[in-house]
């Protein structure tokens, strides 16, 4: 953990990492001597040595002043490093973010990552806390045993006995309470998943007819959280309990130890008060153990979490940077899969510049993934894939992000107006040419239709627009992005006849000049494409025109026949 904290730490705050290792450990030794301090002092003081014990005063002073000058640097050290720190984690993290593959934000790790940010850079920044507290348990007790040792051998060994005994029951109650703790954490989240899944599927359980809403599920989920918090209260006691008694059987074997040593007179009894008052300090730490122990675990998943992102490589940027010279795409005898299994396997695809090229084939073909080689999202484990006639991995990603638009299927909406949703194709856009490319998208009968026109809020996620209206935002979006390369997944939402027609015109719109690569869904829109190409079985199995392809009778004479048959039972069903 240590390595991997001073990862984290890294070279810009290992300076100021150090002076607070430092300061804490002055602290405690200071602290450690001052109570050490104590003995000689009680015992002159309680022996009648008034004078004696008065010389002990300075030294325990300049220990006192130590520690205080040692205390005051450590808690300000503490928190310049945790700011600076979770600083630059955020930065290091944001910065690290921006440059990994666009394949691997999964659902999971994109809610992963979420989480990272939220808690766990907070959690991990604890750690700085968590050192204070491990330098202390163990520094003052050490200081403390090494005077002790010098006292009297005899009562240090019978504290050093104890110390496994009093270590063994914090572990054990640290256990108890860590694992009570655990099972009420995932209880809550539980209930809290219910809570949520409750609120948002009301519609789908009234409509299935569960006129409750689905209470029951939401009840079971509350009455285990509940049954949970009450066995982690009642799981704790034990634990809590067994600590302290530890601690108390400790302290009365270091009685028993200086009584017996006093009766048998080879001890004074002053210095056996003192002693057993240095003993009790001895012991003190020792009770911060166990939950610094949980702390520890937590921390450390922290830290394990954010280390896991940032050793995520980076899509590696070329040391010899090509251009993108034109805006051809082309896929050359190219071999992906995801989990070892290949989706494409001798997969070679031309589009030519300025033409619209049409990928179709059954559901899980692997359309989509060849768009996404196109874009980099991930690289292809053998062959090339070229963009403007450089291979993508030659091309820096700015240069390729400069090149190639994307419009996915389910398109993502931000809760702003229709013109910031179309704005974030080209920050620095006029209003005119925002306006101007939201016409040619087809964007403004929505923006009509909406009460506050343009300045009309599209919702959280673009909800309160359907499938094909969104699309034609990010259409918008990317016309005003102007890019010589659009690959675009086509909204599978089924579309009433206004959207069908408003998305013809706007792909129409999107492929005037541009390089088009579109995964249709709807045969229907593809019908004048300069090409189409049939994918199966990773690879493309046939390709040609609209009208080619019918008269050759193959693969897409097949689907173009299910497409029209599914067509026809619409008409007659609806
Ligand atoms: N991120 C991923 N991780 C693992 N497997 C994946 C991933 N993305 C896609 N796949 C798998 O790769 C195969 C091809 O998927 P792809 O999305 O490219 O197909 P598609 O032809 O676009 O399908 P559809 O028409 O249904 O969108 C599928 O079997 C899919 O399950």
């Amino acid at each position: 953990m240590i390595g991997l904290l001073l990862r984290l730490v890294g070279r810009a705050h290992r300076l100021l990492f150090v002076r607070f290792v430092v300061s804490t450990v002055v602290y405690s030794l200071a602290e450690g001597a001052a109570f050490g301090l104590l003995v000689p002092l009680l015992s002159d003081l309680l022996g009648g040595r008034t004078a004696d014990a008065a010389w002990w005063l300075f030294p325990l002073a300049g220990a006192v002043v130590i520690g205080w000058f040692a205390h005051y640097d450590k808690e300000s050290r503490a928190l310049e490093l945790t700011s600076a720190w979770r600083r630059t984690l955020y930065d290091r993290l944001g910065a690290h973010v921006v440059r990994l593959p666009l394949g691997w934000f999964t659902g999971t790790r994109t809610a992963d990552l979420q989480q990272v940010l939220g808690s766990g850079i907070p959690t991990a920044v604890r750690t700085v806390g968590l050192v204070q507290a491990l330098v202390g348990v163990v520094l003052t007790p050490a200081t403390i045993f090494v005077v002790l040792l010098v006292t009297d051998w005899r009562v240090a060994l019978a504290v050093l006995v104890t110390v496994p005994v009093v270590l063994l029951a914090f572990v054990v109650a640290g256990r108890l309470t860590a694992r009570t703790e655990a099972a009420h954490h995932a209880a809550s989240a539980d209930a809290g998943a219910r809570l949520v899944e409750f609120a948002g599927a009301q519609p789908v359980l009234r409509a299935n007819g569960r006129s409750r809403g689905g209470r029951a599920l939401l009840d079971d989920a509350l009455e285990g959280q509940y049954r949970a918090a009450r066995r982690a209260v009642l799981g704790a006691l034990p634990g809590e309990n067994l600590g302290q008694l530890a601690i108390q059987l400790a302290f009365t074997t270091v009685v028993v130890v200086g009584l017996l040593l006093a009766t048998g007179g080879s001890v004074p009894p002053a210095r056996i008060v003192a002693i057993l008052v240095l003993g009790l300090h001895f012991l003190q730490p020792f009770a911060v153990v166990a939950g610094v122990a949980n702390s520890v675990r937590s921390c450390r998943a922290a830290l394990e979490r954010i280390d896991a992102v940032l050793r995520t490589p980076p899509l590696p940027e070329p040391a010899s940077p090509a251009p993108v010279s034109d805006a051809s795409v082309e896929l050359r005898d190219v071999r992906f899969g995801y989990d070892g299994a290949p989706v494409l396997d001798g997969f070679s695809l031309r589009v030519p510049a300025g033409s619209t090229t049409a990928l179709v084939g059954p559901s899980g073909a692997g359309k989509t993934t060849v768009t996404k080689l196109v874009a980099r999202f991930f690289d292809a484990e053998a062959g090339t894939v070229l963009v403007g006639g450089s291979d993508v991995r030659q091309v820096p990603t700015p240069a390729l992000m400069d090149a190639v638009s994307l419009v996915f299927q389910d398109v993502h909406l931000f809760d702003g107006t229709i013109e910031d949703n179309i704005r974030l194709g080209r920050q620095d856009a006029t209003r005119e040419q925002v306006l101007d490319a939201a016409r040619r998208a087809q964007v403004e009968p929505i923006a009509q239709r909406l009460p506050d026109g343009w300045d009309s809020r599209v919702g959280e996620g673009g909800r309160l627009l359907s499938g094909g209206e969104r699309q034609r935002v990010a259409i918008a979006r990317t016309l005003l992005k102007d890019t010589p390369i659009v690959l675009l997944d086509e909204a599978t939402s089924a579309l009433d006849a206004e959207n069908e027609v408003a998305i013809h015109r706007a792909l129409a719109e999107l492929a005037r000049g541009r390089t088009l690569l579109v995964i249709a869904h709807r045969l229907s829109t593809i019908t004048h494409a300069d090409r189409i190409a049939v994918l199966d079985g990773g690879r493309v199995v046939e390709q040609g025109r609209h009208r080619e392809l019918l008269a050759a009778g193959g693969r897409y004479a097949a689907l173009w026949a299910d497409h029209e048959r599914s067509r026809g039972w619409r008409l007659t069903s609806g």
